[in-house]
């Protein structure tokens, strides 16, 4: 049992009661089975082996099972190692109170579950003597010191409202004693009212953390998604304000722990909406750049949105289910039906710059995977766009807006794929998280027979967008007039106020008879949020921010990248 040492370490151990060739080298941890299970009569010491048998927690489900019956676990997806906490209780019952305490190690891993669920393993190895039990814990302590993307400290808001009312709990029970042991230490603000965190970030000592953590929906996200971009503009004296302004990429990761009720930014950056998953991302350092989209109002900051912007349906459904929050997440599914009742459509003018440079398109049938390769190529090929128009050799970019006039049922710039539990593959199954672009949908007027079609195919594997009222188109920059600011020729302010202060909606849709339809305006739904002013505009900011995620991970790992639906 002597470790070797070069050019790794490699020692024979027991695990459950098996004795084990352990390995480690700066990638990996590896251990095998030394003699077949049931060959008990060459077993390495009855009572340790009884010991292993069993000692809490540590049943044989070990991480990756190889084809010849090892197991190997990634250094970077361990999550901590130290000394084995022995079973005292068990250990004086089984009157082995003359055994002195035996020299045994834990090492707590991600093992994957299914639909990309992570869960901490742990497994422990029982040493022949201290000596040998402290050289392992060193080296792998050691490699563990390495892995430098890890945060160490935490700044974690909570929202103690969100979704089902259930982050506290959540955060205490199931994300805490992971962060614990991972040895991170944390700043926690459970918050008061609406708008605390954003609020909180403006003032805090960033550089004291390693990353921020919302407890929350997508709305909660939001905050701190504003409450991060603003601080780092206006420290960088950065007006974001104005529309063409260059904003400067937010270096401290945000992590977010789901306890909402959609959190479509956590499903469609993890996978799954899932607390253990997530905290085990942010604990293992994980890194994924994510696109932000600022909406303007002539030189107006209105906000930023991550996910869906979305006027018409999406507006519609979040302003009904505002009045029935108490519901908790059904709220949207009530909201849903009573709008896709009323089927109302909006008159106006969309104008949009396509994304040339974008290596993908909405309808290739590919999806944003970790690591994608589209998303890469994309921002590349943005910068080197760029860097043309810097230096005055592309032809001048006001040609090439493009004009869709008409009436719409929705109008919707989906930033990424916006999947969540409702619609798994999402609003736009193919839209990449930091490809610099958003996937602008409009659908145009149709029958309630149509749209219920256009909608159930959220749900199921066909295209959604392969209906003639459907259209969808890569975008860098969109602006949306509604009809009546062109024909008031719209002083935006004005008329805005207008419309969401004296009049009611009846009372507009009987001032605009010629319009078809029963509502002049509706509202934009700004990753769950409202946003009172309705003519806007809206452009990508490439990889402005940093989550602790890693992109979906495909669960048959043939193409890394991004891979067919
Ligand atoms: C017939 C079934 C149709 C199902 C259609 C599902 C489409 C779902 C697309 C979801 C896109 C979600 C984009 C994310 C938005 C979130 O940022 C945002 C905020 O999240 P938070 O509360 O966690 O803070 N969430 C939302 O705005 C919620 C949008 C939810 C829309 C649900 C719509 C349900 C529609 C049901 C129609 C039923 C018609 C039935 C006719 C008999
Ligand atoms: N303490 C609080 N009291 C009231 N509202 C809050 C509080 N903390 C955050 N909020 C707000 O609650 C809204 C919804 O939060 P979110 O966590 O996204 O839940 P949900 O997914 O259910 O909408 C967000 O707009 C956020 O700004
Ligand atoms: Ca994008």
């Amino acid at each position: 049992m002597e470790p070797v040492m070069v050019p790794a370490l490699r020692s024979v151990l027991a695990v459950s009661g098996q004795s084990c060739e352990l390995s480690l080298d700066s990638e990996r941890l590896a251990w095998r089975e030394l003699r077949p299970r049931r060959d008990r009569s060459r077993r390495t010491g009855v009572c340790l082996t009884r010991v292993l048998q069993r000692a809490r927690g540590l049943t044989d489900s070990l991480s990756r099972q190889l084809p010849s019956g090892g197991h190997s676990i990634p250094v970077s997806e361990i999550v901590s190692v130290g000394e084995a906490e022995i079973d005292e209780t068990y250990h004086h019952s089984m009157k082995w109170e003359h055994m002195c305490k035996p020299h045994a190690f834990t090492v707590n891993y991600v093992q994957r579950v299914k639909n990309h669920r992570w869960r901490c393993k742990a497994v422990t190895f029982w040493c022949s003597d201290e000596v040998l039990c402290c050289h392992w814990l060193k080296a792998l302590n050691d490699l563990l010191d390495h892995q430098t993307c890890r945060p160490k400290h935490l700044l974690i808001y909570i929202n103690p409202y969100g979704g089902k009312k259930k982050g506290k709990q959540i955060y205490e029970k199931k994300v805490a004693p992971l962060f614990n042991l991972a040895g991170i230490s944390t700043d926690v603000i459970v918050t008061e009212f609406a708008n605390h965190a954003r609020d909180d970030l403006y003032e805090v000592n960033l550089e004291k953390y390693d990353g921020i953590v919302c407890v929350g929906g997508d709305g909660m996200f939001s905050e701190v998604l504003h409450g991060l971009i603003g601080r780092v503009q206006k420290d960088k004296d950065i007006d974001h304000d104005n529309p063409e302004a260059n904003l400067s990429p937010c270096a401290i990761r945000i992590g977010i722990i789901p306890a909402g009720s959609t959190d479509c930014v956590c499903f469609a950056t993890v996978g799954i909406n899932d607390p253990v998953t997530s905290a085990l991302h942010i604990i293992l350092g994980d890194s994924q750049p994510l696109d932000v989209c600022s909406v303007h109002r002539k030189k107006r900051f209105l906000k930023y949105t991550v996910s869906l912007l979305g006027y018409g349906f999406y507006g519609d459904v979040l302003k009904c289910s505002e009045k029935n929050r108490w519901l908790g997440p059904a709220r949207y599914d009530l909201a849903g039906i009573k709008t896709f009742l009323s089927h109302h459509c909006y008159e106006g003018t969309v104008s949009f710059q396509a994304a040339k440079w974008a290596a993908g398109s909405p309808r290739d049938l590919t999806r944003c995977m970790s690591g994608c390769d589209i998303c890469r190529q994309s921002s590349k090929q943005l910068d080197e766009h760029q860097k043309a128009q810097t230096l005055g050799s592309l032809q001048n970019e006001q040609e090439d807006w493009k004009t869709i006039k008409g009436k719409f049922m929705a109008v919707n710039a989906a930033n990424m794929c916006c999947a969540c539990p409702r619609s798994p593959k999402g609003l736009s199954p193919a839209a990449h998280l930091a490809d610099g672009a958003a996937d602008l949908i409009v659908v145009h007027k149709c029958s309630r027979l149509n749209f219920l079609r256009h909608l159930i195919r959220h749900t199921n594997k066909k295209d959604q967008f392969d209906f003639p009222f459907v259209e969808v188109h890569r975008v860098k920059t969109f602006q949306f007039t509604p009809k009546h600011f062109e024909d008031e020729d719209g002083d935006a302010e004005s008329t805005d106020l207008r419309i969401s202060g004296k009049k009611n909606f009846a009372q507009i849709c009987t001032d605009h008879p010629s319009c078809g339809c029963n509502q002049v305006n509706s509202i934009w739904n700004c990753d769950g949020e409202t946003l009172d002013q309705t003519a806007i505009e809206m452009r990508v900011h490439s990889q402005l921010v940093k989550l602790f995620a890693r992109g979906v991970e495909d669960s048959k790992p043939k193409n890394k990248c991004s891979s067919r639906i």
